[in-house]
């Protein structure tokens, strides 16, 4: 079954000679919601502006609910809507105008009822009359997804929703997002924070350079990066790992000399405290115990880093 969202090597070549994407593929579900995450100017406000048809793709092809961004340029962006970076609203406007102006640009029948419900999902409804100006920073950015929700689409792009904002309406947010999925919206994010992507997202894709370097399930991420290696240095080298400690995930490395112990920080237990009897009891001695973590940061860098190095080189 194709995706909602189908890119297939999408390409961007600004104006100026600049490649800001080369050669992107994604499928995204109906009702999936996927964290892109990269570093300031990986480009990721050109992938979503090309989906929204607000920039044009210079190669490849993009098509949302079937209908391609180019071709079939009106019915595609029917079924977008877009949360932009900036908080830009009309501070005189009430919130009911903005967002009934925001409906009639797409030329969507007026329905109240919709646009109410709307409101009262987002827990606007008490200020629908407010203008814009006495809101706080947080209703404000309620407003912008309301704005962009005002036409029924079925896909919501957030640029970045919580850059520069306080804890509590970060997490504000979340709930926000999570309430959206319930109702089948599919929810494309920008973030440059893991731990957003992770609150957050089914889905987690790493763009750089243009490039998208990975797209995989957040649970298997976070498994990945709950694992933790302890690296146990033995006061003498052993040829093998001994027959007692089969029940540990263990592996041998430089020569015999350092134990290395894998195992989950999510874990209940991590098992560490009783594989230090089980040492003793196999008559190793410890000379020294050091811990390391793959942490998506890590991955998260580490790509980052790889991309940039090789850039360099090219
Ligand atoms: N209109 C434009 N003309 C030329 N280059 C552009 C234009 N818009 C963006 N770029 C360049 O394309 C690259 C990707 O920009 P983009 O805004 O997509 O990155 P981003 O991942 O969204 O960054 P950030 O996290 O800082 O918002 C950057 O190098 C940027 O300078």
């Amino acid at each position: 079954m194709a995706g909602m969202v189908e890119i297939e090597n999408a390409e961007k070549t600004y104006d100026g000679g600049f490649q800001a994407l080369k050669g992107v593929s994604l499928s995204i579900e109906e009702g999936e919601i996927l964290a892109l995450l990269g570093p300031n100017g990986a480009g990721k406000t050109t992938l979503i502006s090309t989906i929204c048809g607000i920039t044009m793709p210079t190669g490849g092809s993009i098509r949302v609910g079937g209908h391609d961004v180019v071709r079939d340029f009106r019915a595609a962006r029917s079924l977008v809507g877009l949360v932009p970076q900036e908080l830009t609203l009309e501070p005189f406007e009430t919130v009911w105008s903005a967002v009934r102006f925001s409906r009639g640009l797409f030329g969507a029948k007026r329905d109240d009822a919709y646009l109410d419900e709307l409101l009262r999902r987002l827990s606007l409804y008490d200020k629908k009359h407010s203008q814009l100006q006495e809101l706080s920073g947080g209703m404000k950015r309620r407003v912008l997804i309301a704005k962009a929700l005002s036409h029924d689409p079925k896909v919501l792009f957030l640029d970045e929703p919580t850059a520069g904002v306080d804890v509590e309406l970060r997490r504000d947010m979340w709930d926000i997002v999570a309430k959206l999925k319930e109702t089948g919206v599919t929810i494309i994010l920008t973030t440059h924070y893991i731990e957003e992507a992770e609150a957050m997202a089914d889905r987690i894709g790493v763009i750089s350079a243009g490039e998208l370097l990975l797209v995989e399930k957040t649970t298997d991420l976070m498994a990945r990066l709950g694992r933790k290696e302890l690296r146990i240095a033995l006061s003498a080298p052993i040829e093998t790992v001994p027959e007692g400690l089969s029940d540990y995930d263990l592996r041998l490395e430089d020569e015999g000399e350092t134990l290395i112990y894998t195992y989950d920080t999510q874990a209940e237990r991590t098992g560490i405290a009783r594989l230090i009897g089980s040492l003793s009891e196999a008559g190793l001695s410890i000379a020294d115990v050091e811990t390391t973590q793959s942490s998506l940061e890590e991955i998260f860098v580490g790509l980052v880093r790889k991309e940039d190095d090789e850039g360099d080189a090219a």
